[in-house]
């Protein structure tokens, strides 16, 4: 039988001694989809793209990307994070640290495409300073070149825009989607933003507080690339409010 392409998450459990993040969650994101993963502070989200990374293990249940561990594919690049925290090497350059993630994945040297990501999330005057002279705005947008450089299949973003500037971030949510679609990666988002979430994505699942289960599962039939114009627009506002009161609900059935 043929694996099945895309994300499969099949009864998923994690707990963290008696704190019980992810209870039996179950969802499959297509290849070349972008869902993002919206719900209340400490449900369980981050844990959630961990586990698909195969950052950590769940307790039970199994997640399968194109029909194969997350561990093996992460080894060649083909899983690509950028988290909340950059973690960047202090003693590389932007550059370097962003041409790192090829060597990590054994694959051949691309300056141009480091050269041209960098530009494109606004660092092209900062290749050659290291992090600490670095805002943190300006470290999470170098992790989240680090993160394309390798054209990952899958590629996981924890609230990536969290620390840039309302002008910067409107940019990157215009230049980087054309990006990974280019790329044909499936990428999941988490934000806090619901706004961001209908402009960046295909697909939004909304979360229940912890432990996180699907409560909603929104279709964002938007054509991309999507405009600057297209939150003003009132097929926007529905999509927003849909996602809101799925929100308000989960909370006030917690
Ligand atoms: N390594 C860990 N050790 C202990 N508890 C943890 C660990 N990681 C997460 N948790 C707990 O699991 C729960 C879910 O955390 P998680 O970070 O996944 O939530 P989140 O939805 O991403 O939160 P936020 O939106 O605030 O970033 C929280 O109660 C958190 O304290």
């Amino acid at each position: 039988m043929a694996a099945e392409a895309g994300i499969a998450c099949a009864g998923l459990h994690k707990a963290f001694g008696e704190v019980e993040a992810v209870r039996d969650f179950s969802a499959h994101f297509a290849s070349a989809q972008t869902t993002a993963l919206v719900g209340p502070s400490g449900c369980g989200k981050s844990t959630l793209l961990r586990l698909i990374a195969g950052l950590d293990m769940p307790d039970r249940g199994t997640v399968a990307i194109d029909g194969q561990p997350p561990e093996r594919l992460r080894e060649r690049g083909a899983i690509s994070v950028a988290f909340q925290d950059p973690s960047l090497l202090p003693w590389l350059t932007a550059a370097r640290n962003v041409a790192l993630a090829r060597k990590l994945a054994r694959q051949p040297a691309d300056p141009a495409l480091v050269a041209r990501l960098l530009q494109m999330v606004g660092l092209g005057q900062f290749a050659q300073s290291r992090p600490a002279t670095l805002s943190g705005g300006m470290r999470q947008r170098a992790a989240i070149a680090r993160a394309l450089v390798t054209g990952p299949g899958v590629l996981l973003l924890d609230e990536p825009f969290g620390a840039v500037d309302e002008l910067t971030r409107r940019q990157l949510a215009q230049d980087l989607p054309p990006l990974w679609h280019e790329m044909g990666a499936t990428t999941l988002l988490v934000t806090h933003s619901v706004s961001e979430a209908v402009l960046l994505s295909d697909r939004v699942l909304v979360l229940s507080p912890r432990p996180a289960q699907i409560v909603a599962d929104i279709d964002v039939p938007l054509p991309h690339p999507r405009s600057p114009a297209l939150p003003d627009t009132p097929a926007f506002h529905r999509i927003e409010a849909q996602i809101r009161a799925a929100l308000s609900h989960a909370l006030d059935a917690a």
